[in-house]
C-alpha cells in the first residue's frame, strides 16, 4: 500500500468513528498515525522523488517578503501577479498555463514585495498528483499566501485548497499552539492545563503521547479549545504558520448581490484582476497583513528620508536589525542610536542601545563612536 493509500484508510476509518469518551484513545491514535504518513510526504526519505523539496520550482527570493498564488487553474493568478507587478506571466483560458515558478515585484509604500506566480493546483496535490507539491513546497517559504479562488466556481473549492495546504504542514491564518511538550528521563505522564480541556481529553493525549512513544513527558496545555490536532502539530514540530488571503476574483461576471455575500467571508478580498476592480483594497489588505515595518533614517542634522525606508519585518526590527540590513559594520560602530516615532517613549526623541525594537514608521538616527 502506498503512503497515501495508508492516510486514505485511516481518513475513511475516522469518518465511520463518532467521537465520544470511548472512542478518544482510538481517535487520538489515528490522528497521530496520519500526521506521521504525511511527515513522509512532506520529507520523502528516499528515493521517491524529493516532492517536498520545491525542486525546480524555487526562484531566487528579491525583496523583502513574498506572497506566493496558490489555486486551482484558470482562476486568473496570472492574469493578478502580471497586471500587478508588470512582469509578463502568460494568461490562457486553458488550464496548466503557468508550469513553472513566475516572480515578479510590487512596491507599496517604498518596500519591495516578491510576487510568486505559481502553477495552478488540483485535488490531491499534495498527496502527489500533479506538481502539486512542488508547488506548495514553495508556498511554504512564502510570508503570505493568496488563495486565489474564482468566484464563478463552487465555494468548497475554498475548503479542497485549504486542505491541501494542510495536509503539508501549512497552518494558514493560526498562530502555534499554546503547548508545551517537555521530554524526561522517567516519571511518567504529567498533564496541566491552565485552560478548560474542552477539545480535547486525557485519553486521547495518551493515546497521542503513546504513538510517538512519549512515556515520560511534561504536557502543558495553555491553548484555549486545543485539540488533539493541535498536540501533534507541537509534537512533529514542523508546521509553518502563514497568514493567508482570500482572492475572490473575477467579481466583473457577478451581481452586486452576490458581491454583498462574499464579503462575508473572513479575510477575502474580491476582486477583478481583468478589470481591475478592487485591486487597491487587495494592496492595502497586503500591506497591513505582512506587517512591515518601515524606518526612516536621519543624519544629523538633516530631514528624515521618507523616500527610503528601511523595511523590517516585524519580530526581526530593532536597531540592530535596522544597522545590518543598512551596513554590516554599522553595530559595531555604534554609540547610541535616536527613535522618534511609536517605538519611542516620548516626543522629543528617545535615546536607545542596539536591542530597542522598532516600531512602522519610526525616524532614527544614529550616533557613531
Ligand atoms: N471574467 C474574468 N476573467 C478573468 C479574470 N481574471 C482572469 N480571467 C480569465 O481567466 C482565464 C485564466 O486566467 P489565468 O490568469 O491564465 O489563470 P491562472 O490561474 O494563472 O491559470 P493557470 O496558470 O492555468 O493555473 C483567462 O481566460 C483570463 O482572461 C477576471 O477578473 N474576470
Ligand atoms: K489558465
Ligand atoms: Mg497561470
Amino acid at each position: 500500500m502506498t503512503t497515501v493509500q495508508k492516510i486514505k484508510e485511516i481518513e475513511d476509518e475516522m469518518a465511520k468513528t463518532q467521537k465520544n469518551k470511548a472512542t478518544s484513545y482510538h481517535l487520538g491514535q489515528l490522528k497521530a498515525k496520519i500526521a506521521k504518513l504525511r511527515r513522509e510526504l512532506i520529507n520523502p526519505s528516499t528515493g521517491s522523488g524529493g516532492g517536498g523539496s520545491g525542486l525546480g520550482f524555487d526562484v531566487a527570493r528579491t525583496g523583502i517578503a513574498s506572497v506566493g498564488f496558490v489555486g486551482f487553474p484558470s482562476v486568473g493568478k496570472s492574469t493578478l501577479m502580471s497586471k500587478l507587478t508588470g512582469t509578463h506571466s502568460e494568461v490562457s483560458e486553458i488550464d496548466f498555463t503557468t508550469l513553472t515558478t513566475v516572480p515578479g515585484t510590487v512596491k507599496v509604500h517604498g518596500a519591495p514585495i516578491q510576487i510568486l506566480d505559481l502553477p495552478g493546483i488540483i485535488e490531491g496535490a499534495n498527496d502527489g498528483r500533479g506538481r502539486g507539491r512542488q508547488v506548495i513546497a514553495v508556498a511554504r517559504t512564502c510570508n503570505l499566501i493568496f488563495i486565489v479562488l474564482d468566484v464563478l466556481k463552487p465555494l468548497g473549492d475554498k475548503t479542497t485548497i485549504e486542505s491541501e495546504l494542510e495536509g503539508f504542514g501549512i497552518r494558514l491564518n493560526k498562530r502555534p499552539p499554546n503547548i508545551t511538550v517537555r521530554r524526561k528521563e522517567k516519571g511518567g505522564i504529567a498533564i496541566t492545563n491552565t485552560v478548560p480541556l474542552t477539545n480535547i481529553d486525557h485519553d486521547e493525549i495518551k493515546a497521542v503521547l503513546s504513538e510517538y512513544k512519549l512515556n515520560n513527558v511534561d504536557i502543558a496545555i495553555r491553548e484555549p479549545g486545543a485539540t488533539a490536532d493541535d498536540l501533534v502539530d507541537v509534537i512533529e514540530g514542523n508546521r509553518v504558520y502563514i497568514p493567508a488571503l482570500y482572492v475572490l476574483n473575477k467579481i466583473d461576471a457577478i451581481s452586486i448581490e452576490e458581491l454583498d455575500l462574499l464579503y462575508k467571508i473572513p479575510m477575502s478580498v474580491p476582486v477583478s484582476s481583468r478589470d481591475w476592480l478592487n485591486v487597491d483594497e487587495l494592496i492595502d489588505k497586503m500591506w497591513q497583513t505582512l506587517d512591515l515595518v518601515r524606518v526612516y533614517t536621519k543624519p544629523r542634522g538633516q530631514a528624515p528620508d521618507y523616500t527610503q525606508p528601511v523595511v523590517l519585518r516585524r519580530g526581526k526590527c530593532t536597531i540592530e536589525d535596522l544597522c545590518n540590513s543598512i551596513h554590516k559594520e554599522i553595530a559595531k560602530q555604534m554609540k547610541y542610536a535616536v527613535v522618534w516615532g511609536a517605538s519611542a517613549k516620548h516626543s522629543r526623541g528617545q535615546k536607545v542601545g542596539l536591542d530597542h525594537v522598532l516600531d512602522d514608521e519610526d525616524v532614527v538616527h544614529i550616533a557613531k563612536k
